[in-house]
């Protein structure tokens, strides 16, 4: 499709054209749909990720970092209630039961839950460097269907970081924490600043995450160093 000056969307929003990047506030507007999609790869200048001194011990429950997250949170009955664990340098273990809500296929998990388990897991590590960031790319590999009442057993683990850029992938297992691998991801996070939540973000939750008495939640339901 043809790309001329920034167009109006449905959404309201500017379309932003190839060469006509906004500068400053980090959020969804600022990056082109035409945008090609940077490697998985990390660059050569990457270096190795480095674990925050107060990051949780390994073994350690990471818990919910905002209640209403659909992946970890406490309070949607239907969410996933992923339970993350610190484990050596930046990596994390994750458990998640597939529930009859989560199905595709009767009696499967839908593939979209299970990326959301992956993508999940992975956003966790974020929290051992105390990075904010979000997820800009999830390649995701599909390789054992995941019965419902199963328990995913996932991993995953940060490879590297240049600049804002996060490297990280992750393996969902069945029947066991050595079982095989049912689903597998490679990641690009991308570090972002706080006021891409507060200006993205509807504004009813946002003053209800920020209200909370509870610094620490405040501080996690951003994932900011409190
Ligand atoms: C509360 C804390 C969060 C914890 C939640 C855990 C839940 C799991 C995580 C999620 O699901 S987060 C929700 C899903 N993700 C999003 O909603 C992100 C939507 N996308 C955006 O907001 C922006 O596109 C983004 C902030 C990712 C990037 O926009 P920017 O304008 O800040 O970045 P910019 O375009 O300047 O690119 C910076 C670098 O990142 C690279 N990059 C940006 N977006 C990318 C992308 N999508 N894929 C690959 N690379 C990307 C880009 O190429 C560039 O590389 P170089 O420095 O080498 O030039």
């Amino acid at each position: 499709m043809a790309r001329g000056p920034a167009q109006a969307t449905d959404t309201g929003r500017e379309r932003i054209p190839r060469k006509g990047r906004v500068s400053g506030v980090s959020g969804a507007t600022n990056r082109p749909e035409s945008a090609g999609r940077p490697s998985l790869t990390p660059p050569p200048d990457a270096t190795a990720p480095a674990r925050h001194p107060d990051a949780p011990a390994p073994g350690e429950l990471l818990g919910a970092h905002y209640d209403q997250c659909f992946g970890c949170g406490e309070g949607l009955p239907h969410g996933l209630h992923l339970a993350a664990r610190a484990d050596e340098g930046v990596s994390v273990t994750a458990e998640f039961t597939v529930q009859p809500a989560h199905q595709g296929a009767p009696g499967l998990a839908h593939g979209g839950v299970l990326a959301t388990a992956l993508d999940e897991t992975l956003g966790s590590l974020n929290w051992l460097r105390r990075a904010i960031a979000v997820t800009g790319r999830l390649e995701s590999d599909f390789l054992r269907p995941v019965p419902v009442g199963s328990v995913l057993y996932l991993s995953a683990r940060c490879t590297a970081v240049a600049g804002r850029k996060i490297y990280s992938s992750a393996e969902g297992r069945i029947g066991g924490p050595d079982g095989p691998v049912a689903v597998r991801a490679e990641a690009l996070f991308i570090e972002v600043k706080l006021d891409h939540f507060t200006q993205n973000g509807r504004p009813e939750e946002i003053r209800a995450a920020m209200s909370d008495p509870d610094q620490v939640k405040v501080a996690r339901a951003f994932e900011v160093n409190p």
